[in-house]
């Protein structure tokens, strides 16, 4: 496991007047991750990531950028951001928009623009211009801009508030390459559950700007897995014939008549024990606990699942 960190906060807290934006966070994005950062509207997603870009000044707390401090000039120039707006000129071309921000940055290798361009399946655009660009194009080009001075990491606020479903999937795929082929971390924040869901390796659920839980994709995943929903005329006596008959499997009375059972599929054997064993068994179904549906009942404050 990779166990250097992109980006750590300790006790980040941001007020404004008497309203705290952020609150005592304290996230970890491990280098090589995807990181989806989950909130709802004004939950803080943004002033967070501006802090963490050095764009927003903290009222408390640190934050490190690879071991650094933000303030850090190295540390700065390993982070490219998307916040906001991307600043493209609507009248130039993708290429003639890339070459003028290298330029600004002091950057001259023009071969780096088109490895970028090709990155963010961008080359084919030619002269087009940016006002001729769909809005997933334009989202892209605004990652490509950010992608100048090979950052190692990649940090973008709702990159895909806004687009359509061919917009969103054009991104996230081109974010997922980003990871995987040329190695880039990413901090992305969305309040778009289910489509982070198809890229995070890592998530940071912020909540009236408390970060109420991070949680890895693996560990995730193992929160979500199937389980069987069982009605009974007995939920107790039920129990004691599961622990009985099963005593690795796990499971939760949910009332007087239901049972949730993890860790086992099989519905069929399970009925037969139960019925030869005198419990009359309603019903006995599969379920699966969505992504949504997780960080739905977490961001409600239902923490049953944390
Ligand atoms: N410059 C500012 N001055 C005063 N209050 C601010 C400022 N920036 C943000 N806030 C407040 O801080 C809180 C968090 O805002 P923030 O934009 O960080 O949330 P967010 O999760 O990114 O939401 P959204 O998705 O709507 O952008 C909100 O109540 C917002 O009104």
């Amino acid at each position: 496991m990779n166990t250097e960190y992109a980006v750590r906060t300790k006790n980040l807290s941001k007020i404004y007047g008497a309203k705290a934006a952020v609150s005592h966070l304290n996230m970890e994005v491990r280098a090589g991750d995807i990181y989806g950062f989950i909130g709802r509207n004004g939950s803080g997603k943004s002033t967070t990531l501006k802090m963490c870009c050095g764009l927003v000044h903290p009222t408390e707390g640190e934050i490190s950028l690879y071991g650094l401090p933000v303030k850090n000039q190295t540390a700065r120039r390993r982070v490219g951001m998307l916040i906001e707006d991307a600043g493209l000129y609507p009248h130039m071309t993708a290429r003639d928009n890339m070459i003028l921000k290298a330029k600004c940055l002091g950057l001259t290798d023009e071969k780096s623009v088109d490895k970028i361009l090709e990155l963010m399946n961008l080359s084919h655009t030619g002269k087009k211009k940016i006002r001729q660009f769909s809005m997933g194009m334009k989202q892209r080009q605004g990652i490509a801009m950010a992608l100048l001075g090979n950052p190692d990491l990649l940090i973008l606020d709702e990159p895909i508030n806004g687009l359509d479903p061919e917009g969103i999937r054009e991104v996230r795929e081109s974010l997922i390459r980003l990871n995987e082929e040329a190695g880039k971390t990413i901090l992305i924040s969305s309040h778009i559950l289910g489509e982070l869901s198809k890229l995070a390796t890592c998530y940071g659920i912020i909540k009236e700007g408390e970060l109420i839980q991070q949680i890895s994709r693996e560990k995730l995943e193992e929160k979500c897995k199937d389980y069987l929903e069982l009605q009974v005329d007995n939920a107790d006596r039920t129990a004691a014939l599961l622990s009985e008959h099963y005593p690795k499997i796990h499971y939760e009375v949910s009332g007087r008549n239901q049972l949730q059972v993890f860790d086992f599929t099989e519905s069929g054997l399970l009925t037969a024990m139960l019925v030869q064993n005198g419990i009359l068994v309603h019903s006995c179904s599969l379920h699966r606990m969505d992504l949504e549906q997780y960080f739905l009942e977490l961001m409600e404050g239902g923490a049953q699942y944390a």
